[in-house]
């Protein structure tokens, strides 16, 4: 029996040590040769995690097809590539373990919708929380949410990854752990403008508590419990996203809001900022339930090209209303 991973960039690496450390058999799918080739020959992946030593027990594969026998898949590539890179894979009614944290652009789907229409006989679970690849990787103490329907399938699950340091707290609330990671990557942009734009400590504060009122909106509007949205993958997994240079999107914020252009700022990055993919599909999905979200519009903006100094105005100058 053996947990794959499909998706080699810092996440799935970090994951694969996660199940490696909980004496799990583990196969990772990379799509770049470089990174088998790295994983397989010097237990590092130069990429995408590099000085990280690797477990030697993790193996790496280029090919799908390898993955055919494991007991579960961990899903890990980039929100935006779930759905083509699980069309290829060898899935059946092997569970599922979403990673990514995002939002399909066009048909706006949630991620667990993406797989479910890839692999109909999957069960699928969510593992989302406050989770620094590098941190994890290096065995420091960390908690996520794992949720699925199934109980019984969620311990199995959590029985095979958890760790002293790797602490994961079930739930059955799929929905609510997806949208608080996906939501909280447009947020973490925000605050990185704030930072780059120097504006201070108070305004980031705000707009962490006015970014999760947000986000507890658009998640109740569909179907998320609020304990989910308090908890690790929603405020929990905020927090450390709107507080660290080591978020990509907290850092791609600090770019905007120093003025220079999405287009600058994405063109040499390798790695991904899920937050810029995002954040135009939440709008669109916020709109379609009906559901205000002023910053993640004033993050669109400014992936747009909006000055900034525009944008902070027309949010400073939208009316006064009760908090709640
Ligand atoms: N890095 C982190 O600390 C965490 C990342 N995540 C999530 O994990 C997911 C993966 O992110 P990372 O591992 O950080 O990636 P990364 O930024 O380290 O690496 C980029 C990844 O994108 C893949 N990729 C690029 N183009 C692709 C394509 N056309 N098809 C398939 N894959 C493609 C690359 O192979 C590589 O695996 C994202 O949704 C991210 O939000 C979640 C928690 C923590
Ligand atoms: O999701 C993450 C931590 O939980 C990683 O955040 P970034 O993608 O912004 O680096």
């Amino acid at each position: 029996m053996k947990i794959a991973v499909i998706g080699g960039g810092a996440w799935g690496t970090a994951l694969a040590q996660v199940a490696a450390r909980a004496d799990q058999n583990v196969l990772l799918w990379a799509r770049e040769p470089d990174v088998v080739d790295s994983i397989n020959t010097l237990h590092q992946n130069n990429q995408f995690l590099a000085g990280v030593p690797l477990s030697p027990s993790i193996r790496a594969t280029g090919d799908l097809a390898d993955l055919a026998d494991a007991a579960a898949i961990l899903v890990v590539a980039p929100a935006q590539h779930v759905g083509a890179v699980l069309a290829q894979a060898p899935i059946g009614a092997t569970p599922l373990v979403l990673c990514a944290k995002g939002i399909e652009a066009g048909t706006r789907r949630l991620i667990s919708d993406v797989a479910q229409g890839a692999a109909p006989d999957a069960p699928i679970a969510v593992l989302s929380g406050p989770t620094f690849a590098h941190e994890v990787a290096a065995g420091q103490p960390t908690a996520v949410t794992l949720a699925c329907t199934d109980a019984a399938l969620r311990t199995r699950l959590a029985d095979r990854l958890a760790a002293p340091a790797f602490r994961i707290y079930g739930s059955s609330d799929v929905i609510g752990a997806e949208i608080g990671g996906a939501v909280k990557n447009v947020l973490a942009i925000a605050c990185g403008v704030v930072e780059g734009a120097g504006l201070g400590q108070n305004a980031r504060a705000a707009l962490i508590a006015r970014g999760f009122a947000e986000m507890t909106r658009f998640g109740l509007a569909r179907g998320a419990q609020a304990e989910t949205l308090t908890g690790l993958s929603g405020l929990g997994d905020l927090v450390l996203t709107c507080s660290s240079t080591n978020s990509r999107n907290f850092s791609l914020g600090v770019g905007l809001g120093q003025g220079r252009s999405a287009t600058e700022l994405l063109a040499d990055r390798r790695t991904v900022a899920e937050g810029a993919f995002t954040a135009p599909v939440l709008r669109e999905a916020a709109a379609d339930a009906g559901v205000d979200m002023p910053v993640t519009a004033a993050v669109n903006a400014l992936l747009e090209g909006a000055a900034v100094s525009q944008v902070i105005e027309a949010l400073l100058a939208r009316p006064l209303k009760p908090e709640r």
